[in-house]
């Protein structure tokens, strides 16, 4: 995969993984909404693998079925055709070992701070020492020690979305679903939870399927690229960045190399 060594991620909660295959395997998918009598087609004979311990990213304009996908992957709703299994076994409902982060967070209003990052490991049973521990950690890594007694009306959209990244870590799953997980925070934060996501992955092995709508971002997190376009959304093309990297390739070549795809795969649309 070509990653490079890792820093100093949390420690693994050995207990909770079940299984070393991880991979993604997505085919032919489509996805049909029927709303008041009108049928969308959010995605059409959609195919990608994402393989055991890879970090794919999928960018593509605002409405091309990317999170459709995620939702799909996620086990949130079942495809209209085709077919989506997580380590060879068909995705059936949400599973705990598929971690996911979309754009609107999610949640416990009820709960704290400290309960929400907690949720996932009161439902595991792990107990409440290690519980604490990987609470107070998950809250470093995010900066919101401060907030761990707040409620979620009290935090800012940004803020919330760290939250919501730290629970879905905090149960260490062996999959990551991200949607969009650092589109309302500021630019240094961005920066910084993208350093701290890289280190968890190199260190932890996680398979992660990653939306967003930031090119570089793309660039600087992933072995791989897809980009998706179209209504119904398709795969359009595949940057591979980590069998490139080797050959020295700039972050900002991948980048104008994606924004080049992007136009030409616009301009046949
Ligand atoms: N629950 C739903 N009911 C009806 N149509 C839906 C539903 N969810 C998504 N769609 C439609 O499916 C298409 C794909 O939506 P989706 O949110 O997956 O795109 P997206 O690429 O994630 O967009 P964005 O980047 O703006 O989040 C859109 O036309 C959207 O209106």
């Amino acid at each position: 995969m070509g990653r490079p060594a890792s820093s100093c991620p949390p420690p693994r909660l050995a207990t909770m993984r079940d299984s070393t295959d991880t991979e993604i395997a997505i085919r032919g998918v489509s996805k049909q909404y029927e709303r008041e009598g009108r049928v969308t087609t959010a995605l059409r004979d959609v195919s990608l693998r994402v393989s055991s311990g890879e970090f794919v990213t999928v960018v593509g304009p605002s409405g091309c079925g990317k999170t459709t996908l995620l939702r799909l992957v996620s086990g949130l709703e079942p495809p209209t055709d085709g077919d989506i299994t997580v380590s060879g076994k068909p995705v059936q409902g949400p599973d705990p070992n598929r971690g996911t982060v979309f754009q609107e967070y999610h949640l416990f209003p009820w709960l704290t701070v400290r309960e929400n990052v907690a949720f996932g490991l009161v439902e595991r049973g792990v107990p409440a020492a290690e519980r604490q521990e990987r609470v107070r950690e998950m809250l470093a890594i995010i900066g919101l020690s401060d907030f761990a007694d707040a409620y979620p009306k009290e935090l800012s959209g940004g803020m919330k979305q760290r939250v919501g990244l730290a629970r879905a870590l905090a149960v260490d799953p062996a999959i990551l679903l991200l949607d969009e997980p650092f589109g309302s925070v500021d630019m240094q934060t961005r920066r910084q939870l993208q350093r701290e996501l890289l280190d968890i992955w190199r260190g932890t092995d996680k398979t992660v399927l990653f939306v967003t709508h930031d090119i570089e971002e793309a660039v600087a997190l992933s072995d791989r690229i897809v980009i998706m376009s179209g209504t119904p959304g398709r795969v359009r093309a595949t940057v591979s960045v980590a069998e490139s990297r080797p050959r020295n390739r700039s972050a900002q070549w991948f980048v104008d190399l994606v924004e080049t795809l992007f136009e030409r795969i616009e301009s046949q649309t």
